[in-house]
């Protein structure tokens, strides 16, 4: 079976994009995801997305697949690139145009915006989702600067769920982080049952922190829309930063604003085609 794709970044996270409007079902499987995203030996990206028929009233469902085949309930950058591939698609999108997307993690709203550029409505973020490892727990079923033993070391870790988790840890500098050793030892530790999405920030200015970022079902990514909104989310409840936070990342730079006024989480980031293919 041919498969036509669309390929589009995020600030270098990379996701295929696929038609799937005519079936409620991806009309790829997991495994076909796997052989696609490599980088050797298939198209290479970070995941695989599908644009499926709305569902409840919504525009449109997304599901995706991680590059090991493993199904995320959301994706920041994700959501954007969709977005973008949607306009495309049904041709002659405005600015301004908002789509409400069905995903595993609710229904999410991005905007189109000049340049590229895509405004998500990203909800609420959560402290208490069922994803957030219990055994850590202290306070208020939270996990809040809750130290962690990883590699001879504790990290002081905070839990945030975007619809998927993540582990967010604030030390004195990204660059002395060895992401690769660390990242697989966060995301597989027991106390994450379905294990976790790993960030490592540092705060630069209130207004202006950096982020390294190890992926569950993906590794190391250059991004990671839903981990810079839980990040922002982790540093103003443990005060370390403003609610409007500019999020510098391997592969540039997101907008993050958590509201005060309706507590929801505004992501604003770039999404750009790259090519368009047939896989064999
Ligand atoms: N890159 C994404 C997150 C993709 C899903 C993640 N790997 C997971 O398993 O939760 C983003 O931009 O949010």
């Amino acid at each position: 079976m041919s498969i036509y794709f669309t390929k589009y970044q995020g600030l270098g996270n990379d996701f295929i994009l696929i038609d799937n409007r005519h079936q409620i079902t991806p009309i790829i499987t997991p495994e076909l995801a796997v052989l696609m995203c490599d980088r050797n030996f298939g198209i290479g990206a970070d995941g695989v997305i599908f644009a499926l028929p709305g569902e409840n009233g919504s525009d449109y469902t997304m599901r995706i697949y991680n590059s090991d085949g493993s199904e995320p309930e959301m994706c920041g950058n994700g959501i954007r690139c969709l977005a973008q591939f949607i306009a495309e698609i049904e041709g002659d999108a405005p600015i301004g145009k908002t789509y409400q997307i069905q995903t595993l993690a609710g229904v999410i709203c991005p905007r189109l915006e000049a340049d590229e550029q895509v405004t998500v409505d990203m909800g609420y973020p959560q402290l208490k989702a069922q994803e957030i490892p219990t055994t850590l727990v202290s306070a208020d079923n939270q996990v809040i600067n809750e130290p962690l033993e990883i590699a001879q070391t504790t990290w002081l870790v905070t839990c945030v769920s975007m619809g998927n988790p993540h582990c967010i840890t604030f030390v004195e500098d990204v660059a002395a982080i060895p992401l690769a050793t660390l990242g697989p030892k966060f995301e597989h530790h027991t106390v994450f049952p379905s294990r976790t999405n790993t960030e490592f920030i540092q705060v630069i200015r209130p207004d202006y922190i950096k982020m390294l970022v190890w992926e569950r079902g993906a590794g190391a990514t250059l991004a990671c829309g839903t981990g810079a909104c839980a990040s922002v989310v982790a540093g103003v409840i443990t005060n370390k930063i403003d609610r409007k936070c500019t999020v510098e990342l391997p592969g540039g730079c997101l907008n993050i604003h958590w509201s005060d006024t309706d507590q929801r989480v505004y992501m604003t980031g770039p999404a750009k085609k790259v090519f368009t293919g047939c896989y064999l």
